[in-house]
């Protein structure tokens, strides 16, 4: 017996010695692979610096021209590769993803407490537990329930512009604030609720910021995350700390307070009277949950919306078959509503050309990899970030359908196969959008109200100079458009539709 013992013994020692030494070999032997190719490098600073912001989804598109689908980036201690193909995307982010979930070390971010927002956690305990949360709340079943307030918001936009259309920039910007508050927290309109959107506005400030690794000293040189307080960031990160702080906890307190029976239907409502099993610390992390909503949904709603407003003023007979579809299966006697979606075909792909023609996160959300890896014969190293080019996605040369013009009909013609932006505008892999479905809702919601509503066209002089910026959200800057009601009656359904809005 005691033999039999030793052999096995034996047996499975020589096992485990081969497993470590192939795992050895094969990592060593990855090591030896060149890392994808990128700009020329100089010393310390490697070629990091040629990965610079604004834009640069059009540099690093550019990029593609010379180094292929793969271009990377490495210096001051940092390795980043930019994916420019949907292909490798996949292959990377989705089906290898138990590598490639973490997302990048913010040292700032974390010193200003982001990292209690399940957005920003490494693929770990407490991102599971959170993203458990999200996903018990903006289920495609869930999302059901908020459709009312969506088009209560809809129409609250397009009342606000029928008094002051000149104001469509900011208007939009609030309507898409309000969407998501509203959604999160089950706030009416008034005080509190402008309360919460300024809060949350600021640290959406300050996340803007955080991400990008140049502005903090600290990114740069990590040990200054020791520095003393007088220091000029860590001054900023505790100030950022405190608009953190009320950001997850005032809005929060306040649905509590309500929770004995009054709270109107909300996320944090719907997670703390019937929470999913076995979440511990349940509190806090619907705190984190609901915390990284208004970051995730407020800047990309908007610069969607946007773009479509863009769109319209640009391609007037676009337009003109858009209305005319939700005259034709609407109706003019009342404006259009979520349940409305399936039966309107080309407003559908009016809102897929307008996630192409100008995609709001053109870099998506950058992951870290976990692990050494290899790919097409690169060597990948671990803690790589890892950011999806999408931008070059939606702008890839076509033969019949020229990239650069808003052509709502390629998303209708069946004879010529053309990617649809849902499949990368959300992201990819353990991390893609919870709150896709969600988004569907409102961007159809906005757009089509919009459509039913008004006319939109190129200002009295009719040059429109629209100019994008931005480093993570590809925003419009503010640009001349007119927004006129489509008729006197159209402006009065508006007004008698939003009389009996709940919000
Ligand atoms: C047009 C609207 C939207 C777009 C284009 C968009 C796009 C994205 C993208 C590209 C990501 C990164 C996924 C990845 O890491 O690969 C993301 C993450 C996320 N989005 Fe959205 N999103 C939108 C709206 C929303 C809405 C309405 C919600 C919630 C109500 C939401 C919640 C989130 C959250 C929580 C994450 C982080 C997921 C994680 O890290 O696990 N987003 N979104």
């Amino acid at each position: 017996m005691l033999e039999l013992g030793g052999r096995l013994g034996i047996v499975l020692l020589t096992l485990t010695a081969c497993y470590v030494l192939r795992r050895y070999v094969r990592i060593s032997g990855a090591r030896s692979l060149p890392c994808p190719p990128g700009p020329p490098t100089l010393p310390v600073i490697g070629n990091i610096m040629d990965m610079g912001p604004p834009s640069a989804w059009l540099k690093f598109t550019e990029y593609e021209r010379t180094y292929g689908n793969l271009v990377y980036f490495q210096g001051l201690g940092k390795s980043v590769l930019v994916v420019n193909s949907l292909k490798a995307m996949d292959e990377l982010l989705e089906k290898r993803a138990k590598k490639y979930s973490d997302r990048p070390v913010l040292i700032f971010g974390n010193l200003a407490g982001f990292n209690r927002i399940f957005a920003m956690c490494d693929y770990g305990e407490e991102w599971r537990a959170q993203r458990k949360l999200a996903h018990a709340s903006l289920s495609p079943a869930a999302v059901k329930d908020y459709a009312i307030m969506q088009e209560d918001v809809a129409v609250g936009l397009v009342k606000d512009l029928l008094k002051t259309p000149e104001d469509f920039h900011s208007l939009i910007r609030v309507a898409a604030g309000r969407i998501v508050i509203t959604i999160t927290y089950g706030t009416r309109p008034g005080s509190i609720e402008d309360e919460f959107v300024l809060i949350a506005e600021e640290a959406n400030k300050i996340a803007g910021r955080a991400v990008i690794p140049s502005v903090y000293l600290c990114d740069i040189l990590p040990i200054l995350k020791y520095a003393p307080s007088w220091v000029p960031f860590q001054r900023t990160a505790a100030y950022s700390r405190q608009v953190i702080h009320n950001m997850l906890n005032k809005p929060f307190e306040h649905v509590k307070e309500m929770q004995a029976g009054t709270a109107p239907p909300s996320l944090v409502q719907r997670l703390l009277s019937d929470p999913p099993e076995n979440i511990l610390n349940l509190e806090e992390r619907v705190k984190g949950t609901a915390g990284t909503m208004y970051a995730a949904v407020a800047e990309t709603t908007y610069s969607a919306v946007l773009t479509f407003v863009l769109a319209m003023a640009l391609n007037p007979d676009k337009q003109r078959l858009a209305q005319a579809e939700i005259d034709r299966v609407v109706g003019m006697d009342r404006l259009p509503i979520i349940e409305d979606m399936p039966n309107l075909p080309y407003i559908n792909a009016v809102i897929k050309e307008t996630m192409r023609w100008n995609p709001s996160l053109p870099l998506g959300i950058a992951h870290r990899s976990s692990e050494d890896d290899v790919y097409e014969g690169y060597f990948i190293p671990k803690s790589t970030i890892v950011i999806p080019n999408v931008w070059a996605v939606a702008f890839e040369p076509n033969e019949k359908y020229e990239p650069r013009a808003f052509l709502p009909e390629r998303f209708l013609d069946a004879s010529w196969p053309v990617v649809d932006p849902s499949t990368w505008a959300f992201g990819f892999g353990r991390r893609i959008c919870p709150g896709r479905f969600l988004a569907e809702n409102s961007l159809f919601i906005f757009i089509a109200t919009l459509l039913s509503a008004f006319n939109i066209s190129p200002p009295e002089n009719g040059e429109i100079n629209a100019h994008f910026k931005g480093f993570s959200t590809n925003l419009l800057e503010p640009f001349g458009c007119r927004i006129t009601p489509r008729s006197g009656t159209k402006a009065n359904l508006v007004e008698a539709r939003a009389a009996q809005s709940a919000t």
